[in-house]
């Protein structure tokens, strides 16, 4: 996850090979709670592992629910038969599929409850339950603002002989939150069962599908009569089924759904395979698909799988209730700029009580990437962008993750500008690895930005380009460590450090069994670690750095580096030889005697006992060789800017080097 207050996406061209995505929202906190609530044992597959699961399983651990927790794989032994707390205070961050659900199960069940949440969560909504709950007898108080969350839950005194009316038209999780927390009630219920009558008209009704389908797989059959009223019998009970395997996020498939569709090159005809949720999906947002094709997509199912190929583009435009499918609807607002024309997206007024106001945030960051939209109470019109008339923007994402996921689709733009997504960690809400995601399968229109840190021995390139890398989210290369490794394992294989033997060299250089992993380096089955570190493997790597057959043999392993979303290189030649297109290349300095005491101060950290002297003059006589040699010479490149950091401190390089970085930005 990209922990970062801001995160520059480079302009995208096409994704292509699969891509496996994580367990539905939707699915994961449903599941969780029935098998909270009932009797057994349930093992739950493909689980996800994200904030609002999270805050859903801290919950039932507080509850008094077996939860043990292997990766994706969550084992959760139900309250059917362990002791409940009567007590617990939950904090539910702002995960509406807890909070709604929990509130109603547990002014069921009764206790002493507080149920609250981040600050938005306290301005979402759930007057209509609750108004619902007292009337069945449950006592609910309001400790903030009325209608809203935090709330305290108390025993209730159940009165079930008459139908429970609930609001449909705000949101459905209303509910989704009766009908799962009154089976628990059903043995006081009277002979006809409990029925719950929806007012209004019931929006999200795929959600309720879900709601019904999965409780029935926890043994409880709802009996259904249109959309309006539904009853449960008055002998349900909640039983394990021992085993459920999670389906991946429909709504979450919908952002690569649209990134194959707006493929463009070679490298995106042959499509995109999504894992892990098929068009039988039991989630209503696989009906995005409908939408995504009525714009031009080319979808095809596969088993348990969607494939998706750039299919007809410019996009069609469309005109569509998004009712049934609120939450992906919104990747269609990122998908109408791409279409032939202006694009209606109606019927999406419940957009304004989600995580943010999502009518108003899509609405204006749309224009910021220079798109005409008008927002309606319960629309969006949006005329596509022309190209040629594209914006470089820095996205707000309103701490909510659906808003930073679709931002990433204006990184398809044909005008090839960049897009900056402000605070990318909201996607771990439901997806924390979007952006790991999406940049393992994305090729980038252009090359992947690199930024050089080139310069002589200890003058900090490695400590600022690690830095740097770590500000701006990118990968690293410590270039020296491969000729470090090189040395290392040819005094491991007893060849000598020579021009006589330089195929042999080279020859090891390209086989290298390296691995970087956990902040080690690894050769073959040895963590070199230190041994790579050491003043003689510095100057080995300067020697065998200096035959052109092992530079050579490095060259495609260093240019290999450079993946999105971009990537920070220190050495010798990055800036004049691997990366000479890098758009910002900086040829780091210091005084000599300056480098020397930072390299003596190092080692004695490590416990090294050197003197400075001979630091100094092993220094020297490597940088001399480094800067005679004939091929790849250590020296600035012509463009590259010169930072001698004599006397600044380390954090500020790292300003110096961002501040140039970010004056060559279009943001
Ligand atoms: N601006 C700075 N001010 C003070 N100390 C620094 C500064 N930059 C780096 N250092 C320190 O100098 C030492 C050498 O830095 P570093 O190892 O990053 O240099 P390097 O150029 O990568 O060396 P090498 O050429 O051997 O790879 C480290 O202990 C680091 O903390
Ligand atoms: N791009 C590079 C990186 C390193 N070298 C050589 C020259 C150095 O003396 C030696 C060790 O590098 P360090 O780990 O100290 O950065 O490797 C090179 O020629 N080209």
């Amino acid at each position: 996850m990209y922990d970062l207050p801001s995160l520059d996406v480079p302009a995208l061209s096409a994704v292509n090979g699969r891509v496996r995505l994580p367990g539905s929202k939707s699915i994961s906190n449903r599941v969780l709670l029935l098998a909270a609530l009932c009797s057994g044992r349930t093992v739950l597959h493909e689980l996800l592992d994200s904030d609002d699961t999270r805050v859903m399983l801290q919950a039932l651990r507080l509850l008094g629910c077996g939860v043990a927790l292997e990766g994706t794989r969550a084992t959760i032994d139900g309250l059917g038969d362990r002791p409940r707390q009567a007590q617990a205070d939950l904090f539910l961050g702002n995960a509406g599929t807890a909070m709604r659900p929990l509130t109603a199960a547990l002014a069921v069940l009764g206790g002493a409850y507080t149920l609250h949440g981040v600050p938005r969560m306290h301005e979402r909504p759930i007057g209509d339950l609750v108004d619902a709950l007292r009337a069945l007898g449950c006592r609910i108080d309001y400790t903030g603002q009325a209608g809203y969350p935090p709330l305290t839950i108390g025993t209730p005194a159940l009165r079930l002989d008459q139908p429970i009316p609930v609001r449909g038209d705000v949101s459905s999780q209303f509910l989704t939150a009766l009908l799962m927390a009154l089976p628990l009630a059903a043995d006081q219920a009277p002979a006809g069962g409990i029925v719950i009558e929806v007012q209004g008209e019931l929006i999200s009704k795929p959600y309720i599908d879900i709601t019904l389908k999965l409780m029935a797989r926890f043994g409880v059959a709802v009996q259904r009569e249109g959309w309006q009223r539904f009853t449960i019998a008055r002998d349900s009970r909640y039983r394990s089924p021992g085993e459920i395997q999670v389906e991946a996020d429909a709504s979450s498939a919908s952002y690569f759904i649209a990134a194959g569709a707006l493929s463009t090159g070679a490298s995106g005809q042959n499509g995109l395979k999504i894992e892990g949720v098929g068009l039988d999906s039991i989630q209503g947002d696989i009906r995005f698909v409908d939408a995504a094709r009525q714009m031009g997509a080319d979808i095809t199912g596969e088993p348990g799988a969607l494939r998706v190929r750039p299919g007809r583009q410019p996009l069609a435009a469309i005109d569509l209730d998004c009712n049934p499918i609120p939450d992906a609807a919104m990747t269609l607002a990122v998908m109408a700029l791409y279409a032939d024309g202006p694009s209606t997206l109606r019927n999406i007024a419940s957009w304004r009580v989600k995580e943010t106001d999502r009518l108003a945030a899509m609405a204006c960051e749309l224009r910021k990437l220079g798109a005409t939209v008008d927002e309606g109470p319960d629309f969006l019109r949006i005329v596509p962008i022309a190209p040629g008339h594209w914006r470089a923007a820095s996205i707000a994402t309103y701490d909510d993750h659906r808003m930073a996921m679709c931002a990433s689709l204006a990184a398809f733009n044909p005008d090839g500008v960049p897009v900056r997504i402000e605070d990318p960690r909201c996607v771990a809400k439901t997806f924390p690895d979007y952006f790991e995601t999406l940049f393992g399968i994305a090729q980038p229109r252009a090359d992947v930005p690199v930024i050089c840190i080139d310069g002589p021995t200890a003058s900090g390139k490695g400590t600022l380009a690690a830095a740097l890398a770590a500000r701006l989210g990118w990968h690293y290369l410590d270039s020296g460590a491969l000729y470090r490794l090189t040395g290392l394992a040819a005094r491991r294989h007893g060849v000598a450090l020579d021009a006589a033997h330089e195929p042999r060299l080279a020859e090891l250089a390209r086989a290298l069994p390296l691995r970087f992993a956990d902040g080690r380096v690894w050769l073959g089955d040895e963590d070199v670690s230190e041994a790579i570190r050491a003043e003689q493997a510095g100057m080995d790597a300067s020697r065998v750095s200096a035959l052109p057959a092992v530079r050579a043999a490095l060259f495609e392993l260093q240019r290999g580096a450079a993946r999105l979303p971009g990537l920070v290189a220190d050495g010798r030649d990055m800036g004049t030889v691997i990366f000479p297109a890098a758009p910002l290349k900086v040829f780091l300095t210091a005084g000599v005697q300056e480098r020397a005491e930072r390299r003596h101060r190092q080692l004695q950290a490590r416990g090294v006992s050197v003197t400075l002297e001979s630091l100094r003059a092993d220094l020297q006589e490597r940088d001399a060789r480094d800067q005679a040699r004939a091929t790849a010479p250590l020296k600035p490149a012509p463009d590259a800017l010169l930072l001698d950091n004599s006397a600044l401190s380390i954090e500020q390089s790292v300003e110096q080097v961002l501040a140039w970085w970010q004056a060559r930005q279009p943001f």
